[in-house]
C-alpha cells in the first residue's frame, strides 16, 4: 500500500444469512442446531467494493437506507469480517459507529470511558491522560460517576463521541454523527469537524446529509445495493444522491431469493429461539435454576487473560449430568473455545457446582460470549443459560502494537512465527 494512503479497501463483500424457517418445536430446533441444517435466503450487502482513502482525506460514504454503509464502516473498523476481498488499514483507527458498542450500562461514565479506551488499545496511563479532555468535550463533568444506564441516550452519544475524537488516532469512522445530538452537540461537531478539515485529519464520515458532505468531505462515494455507483468531489455524489432518493423506489438491499442447506446460522439467533422454546418448555427439564458466575474481570488485557467462572445447577431426577460450555466470538460468529465436564460426570439428583479456570493468552482481541449447557447421558441439552447467565468477556488488545502486530492482529489468534529471509 502506498504511504500517503489511510484505508485501502479491495474487492470487499459481505453476504448475510437470513433463516428462512421458524421452526418452534425444541426437539426440532435443536436436531437442526446440532446438525447445522437450517434453510437461508442470502442477502448480499456489499459487492466487491474498492476504494482508497487518503492520509488526510475527509471521505464521505452516502447511500439510500439499507444500502450498506454502516457495514462496510464496520468492516474497516474490524467489527464485521468480509467474507471476500481485504481491508489495509495504515495507522491507529477509531470508530465511532453505533451507541452501545464497547460502552456497558451498567457501568459509570468514568468507567466505560476506561473500558472504551482500552477496548481501543490505550494503555491506562494513556487514558489518563485524555480523560479531561473527554469529560470536558462531553460536558458531563458531574455525570461521570453515574451508571450509563441513567444517562438520556443525547448524554450517551457525546460521551462515545468524546472518546472517540479525543483518542488519539490517525483516521477516525464516524457514522451518522449529526442525526443525534440536540443544537449544541451538532454546532460543535460542526467546529470539530471544521477543525479536523483544517488539518489534514483523515476522517471517513457516513451521512444522509449532502450539506454535511459539501461543506466537510474533499472527496465522496456513493453506495447502491451493495456497490459503488459513483465515486468523485463531494457535489457530484451529492447531486446523485439527491436525484436517486426522488427517482429511485424500492430497497437499496439486494436479496438473493437462494435457498441454502447446512450453512452456520448466526449463533446468537439460534440461541434466542432456543431459549424461547426452552423458556415455554422449561417445567418439562429435570434441570433447572442454571446460573453462571464470572469470577474473573470481564475486561481483559493482554497482561491477565485467566478466566475463572462458577457453574452451578439442580438436577430433580438421579440422571447422570455434564456441563458443555462455549465461548462465542461475537462479530465472527464462531466458537472461539469450548470444554465439558464430561470426565466429571454427576449421576445423582441435587444442587451442582462447578468452577473452572482457563487461560486465553494467545487470543488477539475478541469479545467473547459464554453460553452454557447442562446435558444428560446421550449428550442432549437439558437446559441452556439464558441472556443473564451468558456473560460477556472482553479481549483487549496489546497496547502500543507495532506497525506489523497491528496489522496482523486482525486474526483471532496473535502472530508468533518467525520469518527467515532466504
Ligand atoms: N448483522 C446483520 N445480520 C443480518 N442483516 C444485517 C446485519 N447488519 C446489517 N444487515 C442488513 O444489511 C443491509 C445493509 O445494512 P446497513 O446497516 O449496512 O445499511 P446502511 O446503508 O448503513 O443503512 P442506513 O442508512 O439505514 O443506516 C440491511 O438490509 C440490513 O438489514
Amino acid at each position: 500500500m502506498k504511504n500517503n494512503v489511510a484505508v485501502k479497501v479491495s474487492n470487499v463483500s459481505k453476504t448475510f444469512h437470513l433463516p428462512t424457517d421458524n421452526s418452534t418445536s425444541l426437539k426440532r430446533t435443536i436436531v437442526n442446531y446440532f446438525k447445522g441444517i437450517k434453510g437461508y435466503r442470502d442477502q448480499k450487502v456489499l459487492r466487491g467494493i474498492s476504494f482508497e482513502v487518503n492520509q488526510g482525506d475527509f471521505f464521505g460514504i452516502v447511500g439510500r437506507n439499507g444500502s450498506g454503509k454502516s457495514t462496510l464502516l464496520k468492516i474497516i473498523s474490524q467489527i464485521y469480517f468480509p467474507e471476500r476481498g481485504t481491508v489495509e488499514v495504515n495507522g491507529k483507527l477509531v470508530s465511532f459507529i453505533e451507541l452501545g458498542v464497547g460502552f456497558n450500562p451498567e457501568l459509570t461514565g468514568k468507567e466505560n470511558v476506561y473500558l472504551n479506551g482500552a477496548m481501543l488499545g490505550f494503555p491506562e496511563k494513556e487514558i489518563d491522560e485524555m480523560y479531561g479532555d473527554i469529560v470536558a468535550f462531553a460536558e458531563l463533568e458531574d455525570f461521570m460517576h453515574q451508571k450509563l444506564k441513567n444517562y438520556s441516550s443525547g448524554m450517551q452519544v457525546r460521551l462515545a463521541f468524546a472518546v472517540a475524537i479525543q483518542a488519539k488516532s490517525d483516521i477516525l469512522v464516524l457514522d451518522e454523527v449529526l442525526a443525534v445530538g440536540d443544537e449544541a452537540f451538532q454546532r460543535k461537531c460542526n467546529d470539530y469537524f471544521l477543525n479536523a478539515k483544517r488539518d489534514k485529519k483523515t476522517i471517513i464520515l457516513v451521512t444522509h446529509d449532502m450539506d454535511s458532505v459539501r461543506k466537510y468531505c474533499n472527496r465522496a462515494i456513493l453506495i447502491d445495493k451493495g456497490e459503488i455507483k459513483v465515486i468523485g468531489s463531494p457535489d457530484e455524489v451529492a447531486n446523485q444522491y439527491s436525484l436517486d432518493n426522488v427517482t429511485q423506489k424500492g430497497s437499496a438491499t439486494v436479496i438473493e431469493e437462494v435457498v441454502t442447506q447446512n450453512t452456520p446460522e448466526p449463533i446468537e439467533e439460534v440461541e434466542e429461539r432456543i431459549n424461547n422454546v426452552q423458556n415455554q418448555k422449561e417445567n418439562l427439564s429435570p434441570v433447572r435454576d442454571l446460573k453462571v458466575r464470572l469470577l474473573s474481570k470481564k475486561l481483559l488485557e493482554d497482561s491477565d487473560r485467566v478466566v475463572e467462572f462458577e457453574i452451578s445447577y439442580n438436577v430433580l431426577e438421579d440422571i447422570p449430568t455434564y456441563i458443555a460450555f462455549s465461548m462465542v466470538d461475537i462479530d465472527r460468529n464462531v466458537w472461539i473455545y469450548n470444554d465439558n465436564s464430561y470426565d466429571f460426570k454427576t449421576s445423582k439428583a441435587g444442587e451442582k457446582l462447578f468452577r473452572y479456570t482457563c487461560h486465553l493468552s494467545e487470543l488477539n482481541k475478541c469479545k467473547l460470549k459464554l453460553n452454557v449447557a447442562v446435558r444428560n447421558d446421550e449428550d442432549e441439552p437439558m437446559i441452556f443459560s439464558d441472556t443473564e447467565n451468558s456473560p460477556v468477556l472482553i479481549i483487549s488488545p496489546k497496547a502500543n502494537m507495532t506497525k506489523s502486530e497491528r496489522i496482523a492482529s486482525s486474526g483471532v489468534i496473535k502472530k508468533n512465527g518467525q520469518w527467515t529471509a532466504k
